[in-house]
């Protein structure tokens, strides 16, 4: 499944129609089918539909399924908002259609006061009004209509994506349609996974209106969204004859003195997430505190300085040659100086860097550059280290999200996971995987820990890279996900994430 910005959608369409030989009025009859198959099931015929429609396609879309519903005996209105003469196209060609079934449409332009009443009376409201073709500030009579739909309260069902939004940007001070649910057509556009925009979308729907895959491969976009099903498909598996030492030795360094939980939360983590063998890191003056709360894992004490372990210390006292994958950074400490590229540069499995591994990152980003690792190194940021990363504000990465992540990956060789709601795994070449799963439960201290040592755990047994990130934050998610199900959104800790694994990944499992 692509994720896609306006102009490549506009791409695949043209595709498909030029060069497949599918036309638009084809498109938009599908398009309107498929959006009314999903929504009879959630109607009853008691309702009362509005379909509001706007001058583009979107609006041909919104004729369709005004047809449609009607023919199935709904009750609905049909409310073409600009000035009639502006549909023009394959937009006025539905139009016509509807009207030759002998279905009525009433104006905007010409009944103000009568749209506002019947607005005010019905119960459901279908928003036809724009789509991908929008460019610019929302003019009117679009402002007014939509503010006024805003404020009506109904259920609110938008086409395509909420009207007033861009298909590619996160919306800002943007006005657009705050619908209940969407129903996108053939892939998910951009704005759907970018907040504060994302806010508008509601429940998000994929309809398929069968455009063919081809057209999607011929253009290529280079986002896709981690779907349960490919995680299920490539989840590790566990040979019968496997010892500790084939599911992965993992190092987890971190951990200071006014940090002791971090390392505890990536190694526990880490455990219960598959791998054979886990030593953690940790200056000597935490060791009592952390070692009595894992049983598993070993342990090293290193010397440490104001509570937390030297740079000596880190790039002298370490065997790393006995370990396949490491996780630094997590409660590391930012009070002395540390080097993350010489700890990493050697060594030949994965390396994940977090947290405080991150602030030391963004002080040697030269040597990064200079010398990028030849085994997969992958940072695991939040907006805020992410900005601290690239020099920018955290309101222009949460703005750019696709393109500072991708920008970095491919400035620095590095699998970026840009954290959020929606949080995005991007590779060094460049493609971008989007996750749907989690909530606001994880906007917690110690979520992050917790996905670091999943992210190392699964680096460790599966086989492809890419992979292992992507069902790692997918999974990280549905525990979140799964903790609502008995427990209330502010209540969740980062160690109910690590209780619930076990169960969350047996629920995968064939
Ligand atoms: N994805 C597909 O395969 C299909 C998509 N369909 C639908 O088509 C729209 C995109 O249609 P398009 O005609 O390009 O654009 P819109 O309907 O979004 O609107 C264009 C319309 O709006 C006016 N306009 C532009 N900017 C503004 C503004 N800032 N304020 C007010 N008005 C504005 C402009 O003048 C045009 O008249 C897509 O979203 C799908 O819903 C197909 O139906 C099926 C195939
Ligand atoms: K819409």
């Amino acid at each position: 499944m692509y994720v896609v910005t306006g102009e490549e959608m506009r791409q695949i369409d043209r595709y498909t129609m030029d060069q497949i030989g599918m036309s638009e009025e084809l498109l938009m009859e599908n398009a309107g089918q498929a959006f009314v198959r999903h929504l009879v099931s959630s109607l009853s015929q008691s309702d009362d539909i509005l379909v509001l429609i706007g001058a583009g396609n979107n609006g041909g879309d919104g004729f369709v399924i005004a047809r449609l519903l009607l023919e199935q005996g709904f009750k609905v209105k049909t409310w073409v908002i600009p000035p009639e003469e502006h549909i023009k196209g394959t937009a006025k060609l539905h139009m016509n259609l509807y009207r030759h079934c002998g279905h009525p449409v009433s104006n905007y332009q010409t009944g103000e006061a009568q749209f506002s009443d019947e607005l005010k009376d019905c119960s459901v409201v279908v928003d036809a009004l724009l789509g991908t073709g929008i460019k610019g500030s929302l003019r009117e009579p679009y402002v007014k209509v939509i503010e006024q739909v805003n404020k009506a309260r109904k259920r609110v069902i938008s086409v395509d994506i909420p009207s007033g939004l861009l298909a590619s940007e996160s919306g800002g001070e943007r006005i657009g349609i705050l619908a209940d649910e969407t129903y996108t057509l053939q892939a998910p556009k951009l704005s759907a996974f970018l907040y504060p925009g994302a806010g508008n979308y509601g429940e998000l729907h994929i309809l398929d209106i069968a455009i063919p895959k081809r057209s999607f491969e011929e253009v290529s976009p280079h986002r896709h969204l981690i779907t349960e099903k490919k995680v299920q498909a490539t989840l590790p598996q566990r040979l019968g004859h496997i010892h500790k030492g084939q599911a992965g030795r993992a190092l987890v360094i971190g951990g200071a003195d006014t940090m002791p939980g971090a390392p505890t939360l990536t190694t526990g983590a880490c455990l219960r997430a598959g791998a054979g063998l886990v030593t953690t890191v940790i200056p000597s003056r935490i060791k009592y505190s952390v070692s009595q709360k894992i049983t598993e894992s070993t342990f090293l004490f290193l010397k440490d300085r104001d509570g937390e372990m030297t740079k000596k210390a880190l790039e002298e006292d370490i065997p790393f040659e006995q370990f396949d994958g490491i996780a630094v950074g997590p409660g590391l400490g930012r009070k002395i100086a540390k080097s993350v590229h010489p700890l990493l540069y050697g060594f030949s499995g994965p390396a994940v860097i977090d947290a405080d591994g991150l602030f030391h990152m963004s002080k040697e980003l030269h040597l990064w550059s200079e010398k990028p690792r030849q085994s997969p190194t992958i940072i695991t940021p939040h907006p805020g280290e992410m900005a601290m990363l690239t020099g920018c504000t955290i309101e222009e990465v949460e703005k750019r999200r696709f393109q500072c992540s991708r920008e970095f990956a491919l400035k620095y060789g590095v699998y970026v996971v840009l954290k959020g709601p929606f949080t995005i795994v991007t590779t060094p070449k460049g493609d971008q995987w989007v996750n749907t799963t989690g909530n606001a439960s994880l906007a917690k201290g110690g979520s992050g820990d917790v996905l670091t040592g999943i992210i190392l755990a699964f680096l460790l047994q599966h086989s492809t890279v890419t992979d292992a990130i992507c069902n790692a934050v997918h999974i990280h998610g549905k525990l979140a996900d799964k903790m609502l199900e008995t427990h209330d959104i502010i209540s969740v800790n980062a160690s109910d994430l690590i209780l619930t694994l076990p169960e969350v990944l047996k629920s995968y499992r064939y």
